[in-house]
């Protein structure tokens, strides 16, 4: 189209970003809404009451527009300074229920972890740029959470 450029047309376009990071813990499933004996029965062998430990996967995923300057959505070098400041240093090589206070009181699933992740990103980031936290507990089991 005469007049526009490539940079020029980027600047209308909106980008998803995504950092992955991956950060090991350990953690009981246990509510402190629920006895004993309904916790054995709703978390079965993660309710053990030693724990078991994961090795997450954390994929931090903003959106925004592509800025016609810098070309990008945000720079994620600075995602990742967030990332450390939001995951590494709280949670990696702790004990989820023990090490970290926000778990005292809620139960550790992944669900719970997304969001406690999310409430504290989105805290450090320009506002509505947070599009998602998955988070990968396993291979097999992934967790969406998006703020809703
Ligand atoms: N809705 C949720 N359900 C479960 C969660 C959770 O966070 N949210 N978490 C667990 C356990 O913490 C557990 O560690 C899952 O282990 P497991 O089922 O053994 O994991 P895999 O599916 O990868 O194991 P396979 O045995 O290879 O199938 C349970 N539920
Ligand atoms: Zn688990």
């Amino acid at each position: 189209m005469a007049g526009s450029s490539v940079t020029e047309g980027a600047a209308e376009r909106l980008g998803y970003i995504t950092r992955v990071q991956s950060f090991s813990a350990c953690h009981r499933l246990h509510s402190i809404h629920l006895s004993d004996e309904e916790n054995k029965r709703v978390y079965g062998k993660c309710n053990n009451p030693n724990g078991h430990g994961h090795n997450y996967k954390v994929e931090v995923t903003v959106c925004g527009k592509i800025d016609a300057h810098t070309g990008m959505v945000m720079n994620l070098t600075d995602l990742k300074a967030r990332i450390e400041e939001v995951i590494m240093i709280p949670l990696d090589h702790k004990n989820l229920d023990k090490d970290v206070p926000y778990f005292a009181k809620v139960v550790s699933t992944t669900e719970n972890v997304a969001v406690y992740i999310w409430d504290h990103m989105v805290k450090l980031l320009p506002p509505s740029l947070l599009y998602e936290i998955k988070i990968h507990e396993t291979d097999k089991n992934i967790v969406i959470y998006r703020g809703e």
